[in-house]
């Protein structure tokens, strides 16, 4: 099925084509700037600056642009108003029409693919190996996993890479305790995920406490690091069993999150070791890198510390070892070359975002960015506590992910229970709806901010009924729902002849938009216009249902049918973009 066209972008095409009649020297691209409007349906504001150009009164032009018109079967009105802007009316057959062909094209609901779409490479949901994954961890996954469904559902091609931390001097330590109490970690095979995670807390703690006691096994666990980085089989097999056994755990906090996460993608710190050397070595012949102090560090000009001496990003340390800093710049060669990546993106701590900065500027040093290929930071916020200081137990430690889950599901399945009996919801789907709007409202409450933005981690906020919850959504989707079930004798049938009720228009309208939305949406990697785009969408419902009865009291059955016509796109525009978020819309709630 062909795409749709919106009504806005046709709108603003045949004003152009006047405006370019009424002002050759402003040239085909001149550019109307139509929006939605509180006016008339949308204004048109881009005639002012285009007078002003031509030395020429912006009503006068405005009023020629008037005369240029080929109004059709899709402009109602077009009038002049204010200093020169342009009101534009389109007719109710426009919306309908346009509604109808979006409506013939299934899940895609008209919306059209990238003409050249590239390859975006996300890293995002990147734990870190032997340690208990907290909510910034979330906000990354949730954040990436929404950006990649909105991407994807423009055409682009998205390939994950989760750069989980798998790689430093405490795996000596760690392994070292394994080979000195080979019993104490079960095989990742035997374990659950909860297990898995108290095993490796256990094993991490006891380790430690050797660590900072016993100066002879510091020693032996220095000597493991070093075992380690030369790829003593032994070592690396011991170290394996860290990673597999934190895998399980992983996945089973990606699963409570209702997230697939593919194995193929979890490619972390260590996989670029073998690249680290030449990295460097490019670096260094290029004079990219240069030896300091023995270390070979980048230097920016531009950036400076609080000091106002320049801080160098380290590629290599004085004793040979590589960091953080040089398995990212070999990441971004091997997502480049292999990958054929054309933009790279970062779902990463806002608190990481100078270490980004640097790694950047010195791979467009070197070429490995430019032009072509572009990489972006979406540096998030902190999630804060209800009394908006940054989250924390009252012990002061990080709060852990798993716990809260747990939580948000438990209070949204009191919540789903209030009205199971009366919808008559069986205790399986009271348990499934519960998780579905428990982690939809967690999901929700973070991307319905920008990610640049903190949030508040308020659970009593996030499955409130009343306002800008997720919980809202599904409730207006479940509604929908119900009453297509009721009016199964009426077939959901769009009548363009029609005239609409001023809801009726408005919620057309915004439903035209999805698709410009979308886009605009995954170009600015920002699924918190997604998220208001949604709210709104079942505002206008409820505005709507309120005032243009559906079946009771009954209207004339064209009404009927179209009335249902435009509850059925609702709630699949519901449905669709909620999906693009990673949030589940319940069929019953
Ligand atoms: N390519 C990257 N450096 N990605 C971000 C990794 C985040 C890191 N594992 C952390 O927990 O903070």
């Amino acid at each position: 099925m062909a795409s749709v066209t919106s009504l806005t972008s046709s709108v603003n095409q045949r004003l152009a084509d006047a405006l370019s009649a009424a002002l050759p020297e402003a040239g085909a691209g001149a550019d109307p700037l139509l929006r939605r409007s509180d006016r008339a349906d949308y204004q048109a504001n881009g005639i002012l600056a285009l007078a002003k150009k031509a030395k020429a009164n912006p009503r006068e032009l405005a009023a020629q642009v008037v005369g240029q018109i080929v109004q059709g079967d899709l402009l109602l009105e077009v009038e002049v108003s204010g200093p020169g802007f342009l009101n534009v009316t389109v007719t109710d057959r426009a919306i309908i029409e346009t509604l109808a062909a979006r409506a013939a094209d299934g899940d895609r609901l008209g919306v059209p693919v990238k003409e050249h779409p590239g390859v975006s490479v996300i890293d995002y949901a990147q734990p870190n190996v032997a340690k208990e994954m907290h909510v910034g961890h979330l906000r990354s996954a949730v954040i990436g996993d929404a950006l990649r469904g909105m991407l994807d559902f423009t055409g682009e091609r998205t390939i994950g890479r989760h750069h989980i931390g798998d790689w430093g001097t405490q795996f000596g330590m760690l392994i070292q305790y394994l080979i000195e109490n080979p019993g104490v970690l079960a095989p990742a095979a035997d374990v659950d995920g909860e297990q898995a995670m108290s095993n490796l807390n256990r094993v991490y703690k006891a380790s430690r406490a050797v660590f900072d006691s016993d100066e002879e096994f510091k020693e032996r666990a220095r000597k493991r690091v070093v075992a380690l980085q030369s790829g003593d089989k032994e070592t690396l097999d011991l170290w394996q069993r860290f990673v597999d056994e934190s895998k399980v755990y992983f996945y089973s906090v990606f699963e409570k999150l209702d997230m697939e996460i593919r194995d193929e993608e979890i490619v972390g710190e260590s996989a670029y070791n073998d690249l680290m050397p030449e990295t460097a070595r490019l670096l260094e012949e290029s004079g990219v890198a240069v030896r300091s102090d023995g270390a070979l560090v980048v230097f920016f000009d531009e950036i400076r510390g609080k000091d106002g001496e320049p801080v160098p990003l380290i590629v290599q340390k004085k004793d040979g070892g590589f960091g953080y800093a040089a398995s990212d710049l070999s990441a971004i060669r091997n997502r480049v070359k292999d990958l054929d990546a054309t933009t790279l993106l970062y779902v990463v701590d806002v608190r990481q975002s100078l270490h980004f900065k640097m790694v950047f500027e010195a791979a467009r040093r070197m070429g490995w960015l430019g032009d072509e290929v572009t990489a972006h930071n979406m540096g998030y916020g902190t999630v804060l506590g209800a009394d908006g200081k940054p989250f924390k137990t009252r012990a002061g430690e990080t709060v852990k992910l798993e716990g809260l889950l747990d939580e948000a599901v438990e209070r949204a399945t009191a919540v789903v229970r209030e009205k199971a009996e009366k919808i008559g919801l069986s205790e399986a789907e009271i348990v499934e709806n519960g998780r579905y709007v428990g982690i939809g409202a967690v999901k929700y409450a973070d991307l319905s901010t920008s990610a640049n933005r903190d949030y508040k981690f308020d659970l009593d906020q996030m499955v409130s009924l009343n306002g800008d919850t997720s919980v809202y959504l599904q409730y207006a989707y479940a509604r929908i729902k119900s009453i297509l079930r009721k009016s199964e004798g009426d077939t959901a049938t769009a009548h363009p002849e029609l005239e609409l009720a001023a809801a009726e228009r408005a919620l057309g309208l915004h439903l035209d938009a999805f698709g410009d939305l979308v886009y605009e949406a995954s170009a600015e990697y920002a699924p918190h216009k997604l998220a208001a785009y949604l709210y709104q969408l079942a505002s206008l419902f409820t505005t709507f249902y309120d005032q243009c009865p559906v079946i009771k009291p009954r209207p004339a059955q064209d009404v009927v049918e179209n009335r249902l016509f435009l509850c059925e796109l609702t709630a699949r525009t519901l449905h669709q973009g909620m999906a693009l978020l990673g949030i589940r819309t319940p069929e019953k709630l």
